[in-house]
């Protein structure tokens, strides 16, 4: 992403025969036959793949959050568990796991769905984890004006697995607080004993 508020791009090329072409070139310089039977759909395949796994360039992680209602709960809201895939940005390989996400509404709730639908949006992108983090609680913020947002995300790294330091199993856990959580030991203490549950 260019900047920090450019969320979507708008120049996303849906080009599938220059996307299958350099995927055929890159077959052919890794060593393969691109002319066997195995790897014939394979450039249409992995073009396909990426429109989905890369679906998040094409949208405005604020305008997913949609509808908002406006009440008056003004106490914890979490939804914690949401699974992500993502892939990071310096080796193009996947990383996952899950988001948790807590907020105090301070008269706007989102819909439940629409906090998966922000996971979503910010993680079918070439990412790292820290931007996963900041972009949800960032965007929540500047939607809901909430009095805080707490996020966690936990995440396994390909790239730390199975290739180059080699250490399955390790996980990165990494959070943003703002507002209310930001002050209150208290209240990140609520949060992370929730997720516990
Ligand atoms: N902070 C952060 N680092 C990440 C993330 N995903 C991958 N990385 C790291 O990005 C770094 C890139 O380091 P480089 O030294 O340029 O690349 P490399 O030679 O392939 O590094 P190694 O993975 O150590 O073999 C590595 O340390 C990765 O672990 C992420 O989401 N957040
Ligand atoms: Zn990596």
């Amino acid at each position: 992403m260019a900047g920090a508020k450019d969320y979507s791009n708008s120049q996303v090329s849906h080009n599938r025969e220059q996307m299958e072409f350099h995927i055929r070139e890159i077959l052919k310089l890794i060593g393969e036959d691109v002319e066997r039977e195995g790897l014939l759909e394979t450039p249409a395949r992995v073009t396909r793949m990426y429109e989905e796994i890369f679906a998040g360039y094409a949208v405005d992680p604020r305008d997913v959050l949609g509808v908002t209602f406006d009440e008056q709960h003004e106490e914890l809201v979490i939804v914690k568990d949401i699974v992500y895939y993502s892939q990071c940005e310096h080796h193009m390989a996947p990383f996952f796991g899950k988001a948790h996400i807590g907020y105090i509404p301070s008269g706007k709730i989102a819909g439940l769905s629409k906090l998966a639908r922000l996971v979503e949006a910010v993680s079918r992108r070439l990412q790292v984890q820290e931007r996963i983090t900041s972009q949800i609680a960032n965007i929540l913020e500047e939607v809901l004006m909430p009095h805080g947002v707490m996020v966690v995300v936990e995440g396994e790294h390909l790239c730390m697995c199975a290739r180059g330091v080699k250490k399955p199993g390790s996980k990165t856990v990494t959070s943003a607080v703002r507002g209310q959580f930001r002050q209150s030991s208290a209240l990140r203490s609520e949060f992370l004993e929730l997720l516990k549950r």
